[in-house]
């Protein structure tokens, strides 16, 4: 079945579009009141995730009430190391906490690889469901957490400003760390595929934490991860966001995926200049330019779209939607780019 709207996809290739599309990283999420509303009814954030029904539910909630060009599954990137073995809870104001964490080798050695799709099922019935219930109406982007990430949450046991256990890792035990990530990485590309057998249209790969890396780290012990998982999709368009990671733009430029996302520290012509003019770029509105005024809010998007001119672009924020924003400012950052005519 051909897509009703495929705005997004055409952008991702580079062809033409009438206009830019548009939607947010963490749209289904705690900015709409109906989203915390069937949050509200599960026993936490982990049954939701794995609640396929409910989980297709809060997707396609933001293309009914925010009109957005995309839907994303409703998961989290963290769902692999659970299904390594690594059980995780989210725990409120605090965020995501491993009880058990990696440390050394024998720890790597005991992550259980095997049934991956029986583990991760739960996440692909949630994308049949969707894809059934979206009807075509728009792409749904499939995703999960580049390596580095992945393994960064794996050793710190939480979030963190600076993950400094799993960067110590880099250092004191360097073997240890990238067979942690070559596990990491063929999940991931099993579990990336088995989204796009079950209907993923675009899928998003997520290195929240690229940008505490050193340039030298990043092409050691980020790159040649991501660049395997790219690689390994052939069927659908691939968008990298490596946030933070602005100093390796002319690597990321050469990996063989459509789209770039950008945060709102990166100019837009410093990008291009390094990664060359063969990528879509997405974002990059600063998440806290929502908080203003509504026209304060039209102004700043607009000048992130004159940014973009004449350029391969979907526009969406630097990172994800904050959860205190007002939804009725997130729907004028739409309706603003919907009706941005280039001159
Ligand atoms: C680092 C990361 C995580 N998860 C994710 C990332 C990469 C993107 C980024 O950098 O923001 C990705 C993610 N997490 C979630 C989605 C769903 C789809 C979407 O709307 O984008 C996506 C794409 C749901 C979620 N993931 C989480 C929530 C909030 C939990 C709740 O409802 O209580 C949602 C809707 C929780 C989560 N999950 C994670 C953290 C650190 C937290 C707690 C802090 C926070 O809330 O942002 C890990």
């Amino acid at each position: 079945m051909a897509l009703k709207n495929d705005l997004l996809i055409r952008a991702a290739k580079g062809e033409p579009v009438e206009r830019t599309p548009v939607w947010l990283m963490r749209q289904a999420g705690r900015i709409l009141p109906e989203y915390r509303e069937v949050r509200a009814k599960m026993n936490g954030f982990v049954d939701l995730v794995k609640n396929p029904e409910r989980a297709a539910e809060v997707t396609i909630q933001p293309v009914d009430i925010l009109d957005v060009d995309a839907a994303i599954i409703f998961s989290d990137i963290l769902v692999i190391p659970e299904a390594l073995g690594l059980p995780y809870d989210m725990v409120e104001k605090r965020g995501p906490v491993f009880p058990q964490t990696i440390s050394d080798m024998d720890d790597v050695k005991k992550l259980s690889t095997s049934d991956m799709s029986d583990k991760l099922g739960y996440v692909i019935e949630a994308i049949k469901i969707t894809k059934k219930e979206l009807n075509d109406r728009v792409p749904l982007i499939g995703f999960a957490g580049a390596p580095w990430t992945i393994m960064a949450y794996m050793v710190e046991g939480s979030g963190s400003k600076t993950f400094s256990k799993a960067r110590k890792m880099l250092f004191t035990q360097p073997e240890t760390a990238h067979a942690l990530l070559q596990s990491i990485t063929d999940c991931t590309k099993a579990y990336l595929k088995e989204q796009v057998n079950a209907g993923a249209n675009l899928v998003q790969v997520f290195d929240s934490w690229a940008g505490i890396l050193s340039p030298d780290q990043y092409e050691e012990f980020a790159m040649p991860y991501i660049k395997q998982i790219v690689d390994s999709i052939d069927e659908v368009p691939v968008t990298v966001f490596s946030k933070g990671a602005y100093f390796s733009l002319h690597s990321l430029g050469k990996l063989n995926c459509e789209t770039l996302g950008l945060d709102w520290n990166t100019p837009v012509d410093f990008a291009l200049k390094m990664a060359g003019p063969n990528m879509t770029f997405q974002g990059n509105l600063d998440p806290c330019a929502l908080y203003g005024s509504t026209s304060e809010v039209r102004a700043e998007t607009i000048k992130m779209l004159d940014q973009f001119k004449g350029l391969r672009h979907i526009a969406n924020l630097g990172h994800g939607v904050y959860p205190d924003t007002d939804p009725e400012k997130v729907k004028v950052f739409i309706e603003t780019v919907k009706s941005y005519t280039q001159k």
